[in-house]
């Protein structure tokens, strides 16, 4: 089995309004084909004779540590999926050494996920788990978001920043799909204030929210705060310049702005960019070990996957997740092995063709404090 073949086994038992609203992007959906191809298009070319008999494949990242360099992506609505919804990945994750990006948007409440992943974890290992924010224009209501997902653990805060908008997605549309059935709410949000029922529609996209709120949640919060969906290489810049502690390299899988690059074509330049100060990881389009060296090579520490998640959590819910992992675990040991490497730390831009452009060579985190 491999990772896309989730896609086609969930598909025969899925609402097939729930897979359109997995599958599809925004739009012409342009950039959810560009960012698989551009993992296509780009070649290895490995070393020899320099290989060891283990791969070391755990990383280190803001406030936690992962046995894996694949990372589940924020994505919401779990519950549509299975009931159990997002219990079922936390323990995949937790059981499997990989972090988990909790979206804010998830069907069961942050504190109830990292429960289920303390539980799953091996002994003695704290689960890799951290929250995904929309900074609310309501600051009141951003803050008691902050706090639920520290009081539940989380150990890092992923603001996404590529919505000031919702992403028009047709497929959506087309079906009539904008809220979640009768009996799913998005329990992060409930009682946030007095009588609020945790309805989708509470989620405010808002084009003011600025820099002057990234520097205000660094503020009000001890948790290193990672910003997902920065593209342009100026706002890499400044968001090291604001004191940022990561960035994830994402277009949303293509469901924001439709005709934005491919990640992968953006990460030499956003390497370059940060110049190391901080660690970028890369998601959109990962479907295979090789595809994760490709991103290591060009300056990702780690990378993420969304719908492959959404597939096998459909599939086979927390053994599904697990089989996902397992088999991305087993790819990347294989490539890396293949490459001559002895780990993820151990991949370079010299380990892939064309090569990055002149003057792009991408520094990469040393992994420590930033
Ligand atoms: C069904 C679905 C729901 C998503 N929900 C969220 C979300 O709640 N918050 C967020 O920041 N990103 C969300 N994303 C985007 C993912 O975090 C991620 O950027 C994207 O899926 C990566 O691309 P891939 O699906 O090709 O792996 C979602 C993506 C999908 C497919
Ligand atoms: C707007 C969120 C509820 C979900 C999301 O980010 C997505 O579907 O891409």
């Amino acid at each position: 089995m491999a990772v896309r073949d989730f896609e086609a086994a969930a598909r025969a038992t899925l609402d097939p309004v729930h897979a359109d609203f997995i599958a599809g992007g925004a739009h012409d959906e342009i950039t959810v084909r560009a960012n698989e191809a551009a993992f296509r298009r780009l070649r290895l070319l490995p070393r020899v004779l320099r290989g060891s008999a283990e791969r070391e494949l755990g990383v280190e990242l803001p406030g936690a540590r992962a046995r894996m360099p694949v990372l589940l992506s924020p994505t919401a609505f779990h519950r549509l999926l299975v009931p159990e919804g997002e219990v079922a990945a936390a323990r995949a994750a937790a059981s499997a050494g990989a972090l988990m990006i909790a979206s804010m948007a998830s069907t069961v409440a942050i504190g109830e996920v990292a429960e289920a992943a303390r539980k799953a974890a091996p002994d003695g290992e704290q689960p890799a788990l951290w929250f995904q924010l929309y900074i609310q224009p309501d600051l009141e209501i951003t803050e008691a978001l902050v706090r639920r997902a520290a009081d539940a653990g989380c150990q890092a805060l992923v603001v996404t920043v590529d919505s000031p908008v919702h992403g028009t997605h047709e497929r959506n549309r087309r079906n009539g799909f904008h809220d979640l059935p009768p009996g799913l709410r998005c329990e992060n949000l409930v009682d946030l204030r007095d009588g609020e029922s945790g309805h989708v529609r509470q989620i405010v996209m808002s084009p003011e929210i600025s820099w002057t709120q990234v520097d205000w949640l660094r503020r009000i919060t001890d948790l290193p705060v990672l910003l997902k969906g920065v593209l342009h290489p100026e706002d890499a810049r400044l968001a090291v310049r604001h004191g940022v502690d990561g960035l994830l390299l994402s277009n949303h899988g293509g469901r924001q702005l439709d005709t934005v690059p491919a990640t992968l074509e953006l990460l030499p330049e956003i390497a370059a960019a940060v110049g190391g100060r901080i660690p970028v990881i890369l998601d959109g389009g990962v479907r295979r070990g090789t595809d994760v060296v490709k991103a290591l090579a060009l300056g990702a520490s780690a990378v993420g996957i969304g719908r492959p998640v959404m597939w096998a959590l459909a599939d086979g819910g927390e053994a599904g997740v697990g089989r996902l992992l397992e088999l991305l675990r087993d790819e990347v040991d294989d490539a890396l092995a293949l490459c001559g490497a002895t780990g993820v730390r151990d991949v370079g831009p010299e380990l892939v063709r064309p090569p990055a452009p002149p003057g792009r060579v991408p520094g990469s985190w040393d992994g420590g404090p930033v």
